[in-house]
């Protein structure tokens, strides 16, 4: 069978770790796609000449013409700007809906079959936009940040517990925004909820609740220690996490910004919801059972995400 072929559109700092990963895990052919000339080239060359020491087959290019793209299986978008300190992800909205525009046609252009992951940021707003500007099914456009922000929680998690990441489990929902909701209730050590863990002497509620204010604001505190730009090594291993799942069918159960028509009382709207991806591209929106103040919790990151969709409407009239 052919190798699948995929396609990163944004070759920074991403964009290269995607492509690392990518041909570290075999999941295809690369191509690097940037406005930058020389930047995807040099990075796709660099990473082939690492494949005699690490081994893997898989062709590495870079572009800067989208017809480079035909026929990916998977593009995975981060192009864009990232934030410095002092900026909020929403500051990137302007700058950023203009990128979707040229990505969304290029995608619609030369690869109306791949599954699109956005990554770019504010991300529910641009996976909304870039599947406008794509026209590209529902199904087939979503947006990576549930999965890193419970990969956080779950790092601080297994940090305080002083256990292995791999028995704690997280699910972070609504907006990659402040108003992100760590939902305690859904997270879990080998099974225990967070709550039964704090009665269980394990924690204390104070110390939870700073995990998941720590949580909120994980990317702000990369931002703070980087200054020159955002995390980028575990938004790529999330990325990836998602794009495996659709290459290999696997039914994976992966909080995703994804368009959610019905559940949740929503209308068509994206934001971070679990949901199953496999060959179909996000398969199911799952709908779970949430109490009074995750609710509340929940809509008022829906609200956050409608005004940023809103602002790009009044940016953008072809999107109102
Ligand atoms: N969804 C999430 O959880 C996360 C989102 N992000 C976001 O991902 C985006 C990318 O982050 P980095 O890779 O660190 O940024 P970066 O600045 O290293 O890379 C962005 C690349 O996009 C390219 N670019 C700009 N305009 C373009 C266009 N019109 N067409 C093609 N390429 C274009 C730039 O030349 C640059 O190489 C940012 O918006 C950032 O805020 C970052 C981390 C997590
Ligand atoms: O904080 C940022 O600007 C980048 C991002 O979305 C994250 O790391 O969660």
């Amino acid at each position: 069978m052919a190798r699948a072929k995929i396609a990163l559109i944004g070759a920074g700092q991403i964009g290269g770790t995607l492509a690392h990963l990518a041909a570290l895990k075999e999941l295809g052919d690369v191509v690097l796609f940037d406005i930058a000339e020389g930047v995807p080239q040099g990075k796709a060359l660099d990473i082939a000449e690492a494949a005699p020491v690490d081994g893997y087959d898989a062709t590495m290019s870079g572009a800067n013409d989208y017809a480079d793209i035909a026929g990916a299986d998977v593009c995975i978008v981060t192009a864009g700007v990232a934030r410095k300190p002092g900026m909020s992800r929403d500051d990137l909205l302007g700058i950023n809906l203009k990128v979707m525009k040229s990505v969304g046609e290029g995608i619609a252009k030369h690869a109306p079959n791949a599954f699109v992951i956005c990554i770019t940021n504010p991300l529910d707003a641009m996976v909304w936009a870039l599947r406008e500007f794509s026209g590209l099914p529902k199904e087939k456009v979503c947006g990576m940040a549930g999965i890193l922000d419970s990969a956080r929680f779950r790092h601080f998690l297994a940090d305080e517990f002083k256990v292995s990441i791999k028995d704690v489990t997280a699910f972070v929902l609504g907006g990659h925004g402040d108003t992100m909701v760590p939902l305690t209730r859904y997270s879990t050590v080998a099974g225990i909820p967070l709550p039964d863990m704090v009665k269980m002497g394990w924690t204390t509620q104070e110390k939870l609740d700073a995990i998941v204010q720590r949580t909120r604001d994980g990317g702000a505190e990369i931002v703070g220690l980087l200054k020159t730009g955002s995390a980028f090594y575990a938004p790529a291993a999330s990325a990836i996490e998602m794009a495996e799942a659709y290459l290999k069918d696997q039914k994976r159960v992966l909080p995703c910004a994804a368009n959610v028509e019905g559940a949740y009382g929503l209308d068509g709207m994206y934001v971070g919801v679990p949901t199953v991806i496999g060959a179909g591209g996000i398969e199911k929106v799952i709908e779970i059972d949430m109490n009074k103040d995750e609710k509340a919790m929940f809509d008022k990151s829906v609200d956050a995400v409608k005004g940023l969709v809103e602002a790009c409407q009044g940016i953008d009239s072809s999107l109102a």
